[in-house]
């Protein structure tokens, strides 16, 4: 029976558990690090990994069957070692369902982070505002997500489910842990991250790579969506899929065109330039968050 599980999920694009399991025992023969924090760092944002002490560093391309990134600002590292007193792994860049990954490959990572021993997930990402109060450079807690692709059937989960890794059905409405979001909010005061703006608010993403239409924002304003981009949802659901934690924040690198005759026009050149401006202060928050978070014991 599971013979047939696993044949379905790889013709669906994905990875079976025994073959997952082969690439974390792999990995841990090569890494003395035995992480319980995942940190995926979004579009511009992978600075964070200097502020690693101890490292142990592998290219995704050295992990065979591990999605390599093709993108500008995603370096497609797996940085092991300490963070804030933590052993973390850090993905020094994701990939994306838009560089022709299925949803389940673009999630892969986090099964080999779980079987890694990771409890926690701390997703970044790079994303437009859609909420006008929002400025370029603010920080946004994620409370909750939008699975846009997932509507059309593109969910990670989709497939032949092993219960290894997860339950049929999972929950994801409280994937973001108030917990976690708490923690955030009392670090970010810690700080003195006064002046500095931190919202807490729901990310849509999109399939991309196209950016949105004025429409398209429009649309997603009268949703009650904050801020778009196109990633961190297949992460997150099979995160939570699998029982872990998780922590997302975007960086506001960009406002979505709203007016129809606007001269302005997304690119990922401002996105990369407002990672660049931005990035200490997220580096800051994630590393003072670990510093003193609770990890809980494994279930
Ligand atoms: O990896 P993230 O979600 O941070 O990257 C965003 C979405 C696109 O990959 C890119 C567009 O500029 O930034
Ligand atoms: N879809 C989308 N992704 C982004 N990533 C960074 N900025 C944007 C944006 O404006 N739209």
């Amino acid at each position: 029976m599971m013979e047939i599980a696993n044949a379905a999920n790889g013709e669906n694009g994905g990875t079976s558990y025994e073959e997952a399991k082969k690439l974390a025992d792999d990995i841990m023969a090569r890494i003395k690090c035995r992480p319980v924090v995942g940190i995926i760092c979004g579009s511009g944002l992978g600075e964070l990994a200097n502020m690693v002490t101890d490292t142990e560093i592998m290219g995704y391309e050295e992990i065979p069957g591990f999605p390599v990134s093709t993108v500008p600002g995603h370096a497609g590292k797996l940085v092991f070692g300490q963070l804030g007193g933590k052993p973390v792994v850090l993905m020094k860049g994701r990939v994306h369902f838009y560089e022709g990954f299925t949803m389940q490959k673009t999630a892969l990572p986090i099964r080999i982070m779980k079987l890694l021993g990771v409890q926690i997930l701390i997703v970044t990402n790079a994303a437009g505002g859609i909420n006008q109060e929002y400025e370029i450079g603010d920080l946004m807690i994620i409370k909750d997500h939008i699975n846009m692709p997932g509507f059309a059937g593109m969910n990670p989960l989709h497939g032949q489910n092993d219960e290894r890794f997860g339950p049929r059905f999972p929950a994801i409405s409280k994937a973001y842990t108030k917990r976690l979001r708490d923690h955030a909010k009392t670090t970010a005061k810690s700080l003195g991250f006064e002046g500095f703006r931190i919202h807490e608010g729901v990310y849509c993403m999109l399939a991309g790579p196209s950016f949105e239409t004025v429409t398209e924002c429009k649309f997603l304003n009268m949703i009650g969506v904050d801020v778009t981009g196109m990633s961190t949802c297949p992460e997150v659901v099979v995160a939570a899929h699998c029982g872990m934690e998780v922590f997302g924040m975007s960086l506001v690198t960009n406002k979505v065109v709203m007016q129809y005759d606007s001269e302005q026009v997304a690119n990922h050149e401002e996105v990369l330039e407002t990672g660049a401006l931005r990035s200490k202060d997220l580096q800051k928050l994630v590393a003072a968050m670990l510093t003193t978070l609770e990890i809980k014991s494994q279930p």
